[in-house]
């Protein structure tokens, strides 16, 4: 949940097959309530939405169409309220882990596209992306003492794979330190949850936060959803599954630098 660089990929097969076209786009414009938001197109059809409010991901649809993420039918998209679904930044406090309010207030922010991103290594010449920016006002300050530059790279890739890049900078006049904790609080779209299968958890300590945080070993080797979920998993693989039976979809996520998940 910390660090200074969190990547995490999602994929969802199987891919399709169907034929190059467009080449991949980014277009801005004004989504719910007049919120400004970015549309990133892929060139075999896949696309992604994100809103500058929160830098949240709030639509991730496959070559077919077909949504992948939820969003609930009550996400109101009226700041200061946070938008229920997507995918969530929880920065610079992951849950009640602090003192500040759940999942701090990077998510009820207003994010800036950084015209100006330091290059990254990786070459994303064949992706459509957005990169953004938060710093944190005079306000934010007196809640959380700490300096920063949060920069946020959203790339949609050729497989319609996507790719969430975040580089965190100490900006303290000082250079004192700070830590945080951080997460990307995705909401997949799935169907019935009873048909719904974890992979890569399996025999894994978790804290359940329905149980005050305590510290279990996941016993079971097929982690399903039978009664209300909330378990932070540590240390977990750089892969894990989501399996969705009912729909006959994998969604496979990649990590990099975030070594807890969240099952919920
Ligand atoms: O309702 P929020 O603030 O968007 O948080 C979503 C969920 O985040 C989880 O991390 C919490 O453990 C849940 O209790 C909570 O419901």
């Amino acid at each position: 949940m910390s660090g200074e660089k969190e990547k995490s990929t999602v994929t969802s097969a199987p891919p399709s097959p169907s034929p190059s076209s467009v080449a991949p786009s980014v277009e801005f414009s004004k989504g719910i309530n007049g919120l400004q938001k970015v549309i990133l197109r892929e060139s075999r059809g896949s696309s992604a939405e994100v809103y500058l409010y929160g830098g949240h991901v709030t639509s991730w649809k496959n070559d077919h169409g077909e949504e992948l993420l939820f969003l609930s039918s009550k996400a109101i998209f009226k700041p200061p309220k946070a938008i229920r679904g997507g995918i969530p930044i929880c920065f610079p406090q992951f849950a009640s882990h602090g003192t500040l309010d759940q999942h701090g207030f990077a998510r009820n922010r207003f994010w800036a596209v950084d015209e100006d991103p330091p290059p990254f290594p990786t070459n994303t010449l064949n992706k459509a992306f957005v990169d953004l920016i938060l710093k944190p006002s005079e306000e934010d300050m007196k809640i959380w003492p700490h300096s920063f530059e949060y920069r946020l790279r959203i790339a949609l890739g050729p497989g319609g794979d996507l790719m969430l890049t975040s580089r965190i900078r100490n900006t303290n006049s000082d250079g004192k330190p700070f830590s945080f904790t951080f997460a990307y609080h995705t909401y997949f779209s799935v169907s019935d949850i009873s048909e719904v299968r974890v992979e890569g958890l399996e025999t894994l300590d978790y804290l359940d936060n329905l149980q005050n945080k305590e510290r279990f070993t996941e016993q079971g080797d097929a982690l399903t959803f039978e009664s209300e979920v909330d378990k932070i998993y540590l240390s977990t693989p750089t892969k894990i599954a989501i399996i969705d039976h009912e729909k006959k979809r994998t969604f496979v996520l990649r990590k990099d630098g975030l070594p807890d998940a969240v099952r919920c």
